[in-house]
């Protein structure tokens, strides 16, 4: 009997639930049983802004046990993955992506259109805070963290202090708990994070039976377009709390596949807002996005990115919690 694989997944409900998801798929296509092994990380252990514990504070434990054997392979939100890969290690899978967009969970049922001028929205992440303020609305924006049931608290709660949240849509998906999204927000208006919606599977590149049996959880387009997106943030060396945004679609073209990668790069108090986008095919993911970062940097994303911590009137300064 072939003994199961021991998957390595922090303990936040939002962790187990896409943890238990990926054995269960993994289970499905392979017969091979899956074990669950609880990992504590730096960013479970600590409530201090995200930007302060540094980049890779969800992952670093995770990839310690990875090295340290004590786990097979691990799951990570892929947004959550710093741009620099692990030494040793190798991203087996990018799974099916959910729908990578941002959710507003806003108190009488509100969608971001109706919130009056002073409306306080929670969220961490500045690429969230700096869309925000770059619609002009005199949203009041406030900085929250926590898992996501904290967060929903915010609004929902007895003790609800907050009119509306931001939160990633595939999260709530990942909870069962799209009911209380009361609006999905248009890229348009709120461009994703690099990655969002979508899981790495990571695995030691020394165990090659496995590297090649987590590639049944392999999903190309959603991997394509997770490329473009990461190339683009490494390319203007900005990290995932950072205030730059960006989301790839594929798309049946006229020369067949085609993807479409569209990248922001705002200020906190959004008053500089770069929006620029890109086609090409899918095999040139990587491309695509190194090329729409040197388009964004010639514009000056990067007076914009080095101002970062100098956050304008009416924008706190914390980090973010993408
Ligand atoms: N560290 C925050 C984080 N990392 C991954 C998700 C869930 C969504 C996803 O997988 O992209 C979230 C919550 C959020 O942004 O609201």
């Amino acid at each position: 009997m072939t003994a199961p694989l021991r998957l390595g997944t922090r303990g936040s409900a939002l962790a187990m639930a896409q943890s238990g998801q990926v054995a269960e798929a993994l289970t499905a296509a392979t017969g091979r049983e899956v074990e669950l092994v609880e990992v504590v990380t730096a960013g479970d252990r600590s409530t201090a802004p995200v930007h302060r514990l540094g980049v890779g504070v969800f992952v670093s434990a995770l990839r310690d046990a990875l090295t340290a054997r004590t786990i097979d392979f691990a799951v990570h939100s892929y947004k959550d993955l710093p741009t620099a890969g692990a030494p040793g290690l190798h991203i087996a899978a990018v799974p099916p992506r959910q729908d990578p967009r941002d959710a507003l969970v806003a108190k009488g049922g509100r969608t971001l259109a109706e919130l009056p001028p002073g409306a306080v929205v929670g969220t961490g992440a500045l690429r969230r805070i700096a869309q925000l303020h770059a619609l002009g609305m005199q949203l009041e924006v406030t900085p929250i963290r926590g898992n996501v049931d904290t967060r929903l608290g915010r609004v929902l709660g007895p003790d609800a202090d907050l009119d509306a949240v931001v939160l990633a849509r595939a999260g709530l998906a990942r909870l069962g708990r799209t009911d209380v999204i009361t609006e999905t927000l248009d890229p348009m208006l709120m461009l994703p994070a690099p990655a969002q919606g979508a899981l790495a599977v990571e695995c030691r590149i020394d165990d090659p039976d496995l590297v090649e049996l987590l590639a049944v959880l392999d999903h190309a387009p959603s991997r394509a377009a997770v490329t473009a997106e990461r190339a683009l943030l490494a390319t203007l060396e900005a990290g995932c709390t950072a205030p730059v945004a960006a989301y790839g679609e594929l798309a049946e073209g006229e020369a067949g596949e085609e993807i479409y990668l569209r990248g922001a790069v705002i200020s906190p108090d959004g008053t500089r807002d770069l929006r620029l986008s890109r086609t090409g095919t899918p095999a040139d993911a990587a491309e695509i996005g190194k090329a729409l970062a040197a388009e964004l940097l010639e514009l000056g994303a990067d007076s914009i990115l080095g101002q970062e911590g100098h956050a304008g009137p009416g924008t706190q300064q914390f980090g973010s919690t993408e």
